[in-house]
């Protein structure tokens, strides 16, 4: 059962999940067993997780998970990169399931995953709620001492600018909504996603209310002021007006990638 909500849910881009449906029609994701050869250690208990963050004096790096949230197979990539560039001299990583260790989740206030916590000697030194990338990078950089304030302001312009067009390119078919295909929160979103399954389109999602960097970048990325934004092949296509209209031409449907 869920007890933490998420914060849901971009792409398959870097293949560190696997996408499902679950029998309630919410899409989850499971961790593909080669995620845990990185420069991450997976908790199981408590005990491991006191001695993980009382190990030394890294800055130990945790990410409270739920194994259903897609978004958080693309954020362990992301943290295990950025631990093994950093160096196992300086920061360690690690994730763990917050729903199986609630006692860990209430201590630390945990109330939605993605969340990651900055530990050093044992204490929690800083937070990050959601799926906010350049924010993680920007509060362990600054907690190891390695960036000045406009050094990561500048590097998160390039990083925001970088993420996005990863996203976009993340499927040949993708689509900036508000929520997720199991669960549209917006009508224009909503009506999208019903567009592009009556036609059997094969498209990824990313939920822009899960992060404002994304939700805010992507408008002036894109020159496009709302959501959804639907891409093909890495380009603008437009939102649900467009896109009404380009699925009455049967030549732009015969180019869609379909489901099998
Ligand atoms: N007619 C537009 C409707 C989209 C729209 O107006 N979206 C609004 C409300 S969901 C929006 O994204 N506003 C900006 C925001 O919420 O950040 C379309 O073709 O996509």
């Amino acid at each position: 059962m869920r007890n933490i909500l998420t914060a849901n849910s971009p792409s398959t881009a870097n293949r560190a999940v696997v996408q499902s449906e679950s029998p309630t029609g919410f899409f989850f994701a499971i961790f593909e067993p080669k995620i845990q050869n990185r420069a991450m250690k997976q908790i199981t208990t408590e005990e491991e997780f006191n001695s993980f963050v009382k190990s030394s004096d890294k800055l130990n790096v945790v990410h409270f998970f739920a194994p259903w949230a897609e978004t958080c197979g693309q954020l362990n990539t992301f943290i295990s990169d950025l631990a093994a560039d950093l160096g196992a001299d300086r920061v360690e990583a690690a994730f763990l399931d917050a729903e199986a260790l609630p006692s860990v989740s209430h201590k630390h206030n945990i109330n939605a995953v993605p969340t990651v916590i900055l530990f050093k000697n044992g204490t929690a030194v800083d937070r990050v709620d959601g799926f906010k990338m350049d924010e993680i990078r920007r509060k362990v950089n600054s907690k190891l001492g390695s960036a000045d304030e406009n050094d990561s302001q500048e590097m998160t312009k390039e990083d925001l600018n970088a993420r996005l067009k990863k996203l976009i390119e993340s499927h040949r078919l993708m689509l900036f909504m508000k929520g997720n295909k199991g669960a549209p929160k917006c009508g224009f979103s909503r009506q999208m996603t019903d567009l592009l399954n009556s036609v059997k389109a094969d498209y990824g999602t990313f939920d822009i209310l899960s992060d404002e960097d994304v939700r805010q970048g992507l408008k002036s990325y894109s020159n496009w002021p709302t959501y959804p934004q639907l891409y093909l092949d890495g380009e603008l296509l437009g939102g649900l007006d467009v896109v009404r209209e380009e699925l009455q031409d049967e030549d732009f449907v015969s180019k869609l990638p379909k489901v099998a």
